[in-house]
């Protein structure tokens, strides 16, 4: 019979090739809907009677801030901004491009910004210096990724899905040269092919 249980696959494979290079299964599409469950949960507590609005920024945070939505119990809306800094390449070129700004009003509103993964962390600061210009009531970060020992400014994350170690990981909308961004599971570098 045909699977119809998106967005978790029947089949997660083991081992995937993106750009002549191996990765292997890191978090599979079971326990990111897991953990993402619970960080909806706790948004939804946190902001009740609020009506948040979430930012997501583009591209990479596409699925986790469609999932993440779908746990959140609360009115909330969404909007989205879009940056830029690694290219095709697996390290941060050091700048933050702005390739689309948020449409929303968010003045006097409570802000949730959604990303995929903080990596340097410069484009979560890039982000928050930005959004303070329009005067928000609060702002919190969600990302669903952190690359702790990676981290180079200090931004606050309020919402972290799963500490990970400083290694290149592509799925579930993180890319590898714009490849990657469909697979449900998160899959990380394999250093020892
Ligand atoms: O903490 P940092 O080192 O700044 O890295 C995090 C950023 O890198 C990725 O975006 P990218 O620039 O690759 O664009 P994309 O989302 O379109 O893939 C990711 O989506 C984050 O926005
Ligand atoms: N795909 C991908 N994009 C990133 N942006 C910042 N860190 C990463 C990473 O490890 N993987």
């Amino acid at each position: 019979m045909a699977c119809t249980s998106t967005p978790v696959p029947c089949e997660i494979p083991e081992v995937v090739e993106c750009r002549g290079e191996r990765f292997r299964l890191f978090l599979d599409a079971a326990t990111l809907q897991q953990r993402i469950a619970e960080l909806g949960r706790q948004i939804s507590q946190d902001y009740e009677g609020k009506r948040p609005i979430l930012i997501g920024v583009l591209n990479g945070a596409f699925m986790f801030l469609a999932d993440l939505m779908r746990y959140i119990t609360i009115d909330c809306e969404v909007d989205f901004l879009k940056l830029s800094s690694y290219g095709a390449e697996k390290v941060s070129s050091g700048q933050v491009y702005e390739l689309k700004k948020i449409d929303a009003d968010i003045r006097g509103r409570h802000v949730l910004i959604v990303e995929d993964i903080v990596d340097t962390g410069l484009s979560m600061q890039f982000i928050l210096e930005r959004l303070k210009e329009y005067e928000p009531a609060s702002v919190a970060t969600v990302t669903l990724l952190h690359k702790v020992e990676a981290t180079q400014v200090d931004v606050p994350l309020d919402y972290v899905g799963f500490r990970i170690p400083n290694k290149f990981v592509i799925g579930y909308g993180l890319d590898y040269g714009q490849l990657a961004r469909n697979l449900a599971s998160i899959y990380i570098l394999d250093d020892n092919p």
